[in-house]
């Protein structure tokens, strides 16, 4: 059995036209939505990215602020940003892109968002909602892995889910939306004694490592006709790739993601979906409809 490729591009071309639709309707109550980006640093990988998510913002009608600060940015002065940005009514989303140079604390600055504006679901507010099964706001990549499933009719219910990841942005959001879903889900990581035995028993999985130098999630350790979800990325010889060997997997496996045109571009998506969310939510629109 060959499995189907879950393809991200598509999924997210339907996300974006419901987003630009909602954009019409908040521009007839006289809203622009409007997304702050904030990078810190020089890394180019990183200014990629944001340069992506603010592309994808004009596409549907969001506007951007673009904050740019140099690598020696201190804390304090991240704070009064965030402040600024919290208090200006024209901002309805705030991006801290990650990660930070180390005199910057991520924890400290993300938690200072308004959980109003914080379109990567990770202020404590917006994860204590998630972990209640009542998220509004919630992040990004995980929420786009969900609309796959949605769009391929994929079913979680009772399914054993392994997830490779623990993070904040990624393995611990995506663990609470599962769990919500009724599916069987655990998280393994650096640590994890096993990896292909819980693997090998699970029907679905999502394996979120990158910086790789070879293949991490290779077909002898996916059971007949499971979905595997490809998050990681890393650059091998200047290309983009994901942790999966999708070639192979996809021989033994019902559903995979290829790297790139899989998680990425959905994520960009749910970004665009959370910017909308918030200036809905937001003061201004809340007094004028
Ligand atoms: N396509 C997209 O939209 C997105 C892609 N990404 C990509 O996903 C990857 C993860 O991102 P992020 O969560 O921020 O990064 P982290 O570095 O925080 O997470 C990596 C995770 O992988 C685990 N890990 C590392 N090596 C192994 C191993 N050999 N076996 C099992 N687990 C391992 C780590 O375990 P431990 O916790 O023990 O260190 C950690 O939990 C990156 O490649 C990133 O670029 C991220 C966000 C969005
Ligand atoms: N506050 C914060 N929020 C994030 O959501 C966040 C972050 N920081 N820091 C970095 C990670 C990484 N991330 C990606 C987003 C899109 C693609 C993406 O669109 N990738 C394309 C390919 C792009 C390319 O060719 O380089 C694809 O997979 O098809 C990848 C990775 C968001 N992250």
């Amino acid at each position: 059995m060959t499995g189907q490729k879950i393809d991200g591009i598509v999924v997210s071309a339907s996300v974006k036209e419901r987003v630009k639709s909602a954009v019409k309707e908040l521009a007839e109550n006289g809203i622009i939505p409007c997304l702050a980006t904030v990078l810190v640093g020089d890394d180019p990988a990183s200014a990629t990215y944001v340069r992506n998510k603010q592309k994808a913002c004009a596409d549907v009608g969001i506007t951007t602020k673009d904050h740019k600060l140099p690598s020696e940015f201190s804390q304090k002065e991240m704070n009064s940003l965030v402040n600024l940005l919290n208090n200006d009514d024209s901002v309805h989303g705030i991006l801290v892109q990650l990660p930070l140079p180390g005199q910057l604390d991520e924890f400290t600055t993300t938690s200072r968002i308004s959980p109003l504006k914080d379109v990567d679901g990770l202020t404590p507010h917006n994860i204590g909602l998630l972990t209640t099964g009542r998220g509004i706001l919630k992040p990004c990549t995980p929420s786009g892995i969900m609309e796959l499933f949605e769009y391929y009719k994929i079913p979680l219910e009772g399914k054993n889910v392994t997830i490779i990841n623990r993070s904040n942005l990624v393995g611990k959001p995506l663990y609470n939306m599962m769990l919500e879903k009724n599916a069987t889900v655990t998280t393994c990581h650096s640590k994890t004694r096993n990896l292909k035995e819980y693997c090998l028993n699970s029907d679905i999985i999502v394996t979120a490592i990158g910086n790789r130098q070879k293949f991490i999630l290779t077909e002898d350790m996916v059971k007949e006709g499971a979905v595997v979800i490809d998050v990681g990325t890393a650059r091998l010889d200047g290309k983009l790739v994901g942790d999966v060997d999708y070639e192979n997997v996809i021989k033994k496996a019902s559903y995979v993601t290829p790297v790139p045109g899989g998680v990425g571009p959905m994520t960009i998506a749910m970004l665009l979906k959370n910017t909308v969310t918030a200036a809905s939510i937001s003061k201004e629109f809340v007094q004028s409809s």
